[in-house]
């Protein structure tokens, strides 16, 4: 076949599929001849021609399709099996969610991204596992009909470990039933603390209530085998093989199609996430998954808060903890009153900078230097958005500040797709209310070709109900018993029974969860052998600090939690710490340009509301840990209290 008869075949193919969509999109695409915008004189780029194959100018057909038009033409709609969700209606009766169509993206025709083992589990193979541990119970016969569950306890063949998060143990496993390759993440001791539960289950809620090909999927979650003791759960992902962060790092030759399948899918997701009326509020490389055939999904529901319009943003943010490198301006010292979900755009403009350059765009060492970094590239404010700043210190520290102008993306990021820079700029617009929505980014031209409203699903809100319980102060017994009801949301035969007798449903089931909790202790004895393995502690981030004694800094070190750091160079000389966390503003070590006393306000804020984070982390990455914002009153209050101690 002639080069020209295969560009035909794939343009009128091409044709055909965006003319039955353009529609349906703002980005329709007509004659594929989609050049450079040169009216924007920042992005005078040479090489602006995406989807200019309509001139093939004699290129071959094979190098066609290994070119990014080959890319932007293979991206086909992949059918799966339907989800069924269900979701608490009022009156907390069950309701059957409409049944979505699950439509994907194919990506196959894109280059393989290296995706390097997250951690190397074992320098030698582990042992296999006893026979003791293997499943040894019969199928069949009437127990299992009965407890169509019961089947669970021999369906997964747990494989290694791959992963360990402050949360739990994250084990690769085969799904007998399907051959299937999943993730199971163990959480232990669940209900230890009231807020690691809560957090659980809103996590656990969220992602049954978010089907989307771009969220992290939870397939099942094992039966605990009594609902009233249970404190170990085990929840069943689909598997994926790395995450964005060990992908950046592990590939600088990214190519423009890259960029744009990653950032394109990450909004989509997140598009699908804000109609539901949920903020993520933790957006962050390490948040989203990644596979070598560049499919990216988006996981950690941990922080992310369902916004109903009643709830007053002070106490909605109060347990506020985020990454600061990804964090948006107006959390920098909780300048706007009411967030909104604009701050989640903020963190997709950072990650996909980070994609770019493959370096993180604003690695701050604590909020002051992380504003400083803003301004540095997106110049200073203007005096609107300024005045828009509710914390005073925050408007104190930006007016003073010295006057900034911006830097040109396309003078930063020399080698990037203009269109992609000209979009990036409207993501990390310093104004919340300048960002596009994750549907208005979609609709961007970067995306001409690819974006598609067909593919790029809303959904509806989530319930009140389902969230009632952030509104009341839950006991463990209470969370235990809402985990529970959630877990039965995966095992719908229990769930009739539980609905049908209630509170009278105690015994004791037929679980799979012991030996399951065998083959966990068995691979985790053996994982890291040889290694240096910290067991991370959780981050109790959302109770109030006097609950909880705070934790020795015993080997001296510093926790990464930028409020000690900062509250350390308040009292004492700032001395090198390598990563500099104590030097606010990059200039305190030579003694020159000590930050002003706005700066000083601000850090002292930032140590307040951070002291509300008593966990320590082991330090996996020194600069990009989170803090905790508290809400700007009682920033303020404390600060006051601070500022009289240190003055
Ligand atoms: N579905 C999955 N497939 C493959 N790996 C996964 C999956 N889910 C999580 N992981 C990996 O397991 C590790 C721990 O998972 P995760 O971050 O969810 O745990 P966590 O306890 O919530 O962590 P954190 O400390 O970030 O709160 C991470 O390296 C993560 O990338």
């Amino acid at each position: 076949m002639g080069s020209g008869t295969l560009v035909d075949g794939v343009r009128r193919w091409f044709q055909r599929r965006t003319s039955s969509s353009s529609s349906s999109t703002s980005n329709s695409n007509s004659n594929f001849s989609s050049n450079s915008d040169s009216s924007d004189p920042n992005l005078n780029y040479p090489n602006l021609h995406k989807f200019d194959y309509v001139d093939n100018g004699g290129v071959s057909g094979d190098q066609l399709l290994s070119s990014d038009l080959r890319a932007q033409s293979s991206i086909a709609h992949k059918r799966k099996p339907l989800r069924k969700q269900t979701q608490l209606g009022e009156g907390g009766i069950l309701e059957q969610l409409p049944e979505e169509e699950d439509d994907d993206l194919d990506y196959s025709a894109l280059k393989l991204i290296k995706v390097p083992k997250r951690i190397n589990h074992f320098r030698n193979p582990p042992p296999p596992l006893p026979s003791a541990l293997m499943d040894s119970h019969k199928k069949g016969g009437l127990e299992t009909e009965f407890f169509t569950e019961y089947g669970e306890a021999s369906r997964y063949q747990v494989q290694e470990i791959i992963g360990k998060g402050s949360y739990g143990v994250v084990g690769s496993a085969v799904d007998t039933h399907t051959d299937e390759k999943v993730a199971i993440k163990k959480i232990n001791d669940v209900f230890e603390h009231v807020s690691d539960a809560t957090r659980i289950l809103r996590e656990i809620k969220l992602l049954r209530l978010l089907r989307h090909p771009d969220i992290v999927e939870i397939k099942h979650i094992m039966l605990p085998p009594s609902r009233r003791e249970f404190r170990d759960i085990y929840v069943v992902f689909e598997l994926m093989e790395s995450d964005l962060h060990q992908v950046i790092k592990a590939n600088d030759d990214l190519t423009p199609e890259h960029h744009q399948f990653f950032l394109y899918q990450l909004l989509r997701g997140l598009k699908y996430i804000h109609t539901a009326n949920v903020f993520h509020r933790d957006l962050k490389p390490k948040n989203i998954l990644a596979n070598a055939d560049c499919k990216l999904k988006i996981c950690d529901f941990g922080l992310a808060r369902v916004s109903f319009n009643d709830a007053p943003s002070a106490i909605f943010w109060t347990d506020y903890v985020a990454t600061r490198w990804y964090r948006a301006p107006e959390l920098c010292g909780s300048f706007f009153s009411k967030y909104t979900p604009a701050i989640d755009i903020w963190s997709i403009g950072c990650i996909f900078a980070e994609m770019l350059t493959g370096k993180p765009l604003f690695p701050g060492k604590n909020v002051v230097h992380q504003l400083d970094l803003m301004t540095d590239v997106l110049g200073t404010p203007s005096s609107e958005s300024i005045a828009r700043i509710r914390n005073e210190k925050a408007r104190r520290y930006l007016s003073n500040m010295r006057r900034k102008q911006p830097v040109p993306l396309t003078q930063k990021f020399p080698n990037a797709d203009p269109l992609a820079l000209r979009l990036l700029q409207r993501l990390l617009a310093f104004d919340p209310k300048d960002r596009p929505t994750a549907e208005e980014a979609l609709a961007d031209p970067y995306f001409q070709g690819l974006a598609n409203v067909d593919r790029e699903p809303s959904t509806q809100p989530i319930s009140k109900l389902e969230f009632e319980f952030e509104r009341r102060k839950l006991t463990k017994d209470d969370v235990r018993e809402l985990i529970y009801r959630e877990i039965l949301e995966y095992h719908p035969q229990m769930l009739q029974e539980y609905l049908r007798s209630g509170e009278q449903t105690s015994f004791m089931y037929p679980s799979g969860v012991d030996r399951f909790k065998r083959q966990f202790a068995h691979l985790e004895e053996h994982y890291g052998k040889g290694e240096r393995s910290t067991p991370l502690q959780r981050q109790h981030a959302s109770l109030p600090r006097e609950r909880i004694p705070a934790p020795k800094d015993e080997a001296g070190q510093h926790n990464d939690l930028e409020g000690r750091n900062v509250a350390t160079s308040l009292q004492s000389p700032p001395k090198s710490q390598g990563d500099g966390s104590e030097n606010a503003n990059g200039n305190e070590q030579n003694g020159q340009n000590k930050p002003n006393y706005s700066a000083r306000s601000l850090l002292k804020s930032a140590s307040i509301s951070a002291s509300k984070c008593i966990g320590v982390k082991p330090r996996k990455d020194l600069e990009e840990e989170p803090i905790s914002e508290t809400n700007d009153e009682a920033v303020d209050g404390v600060s006051h209290k601070m500022s009289a101690l240190h003055t």
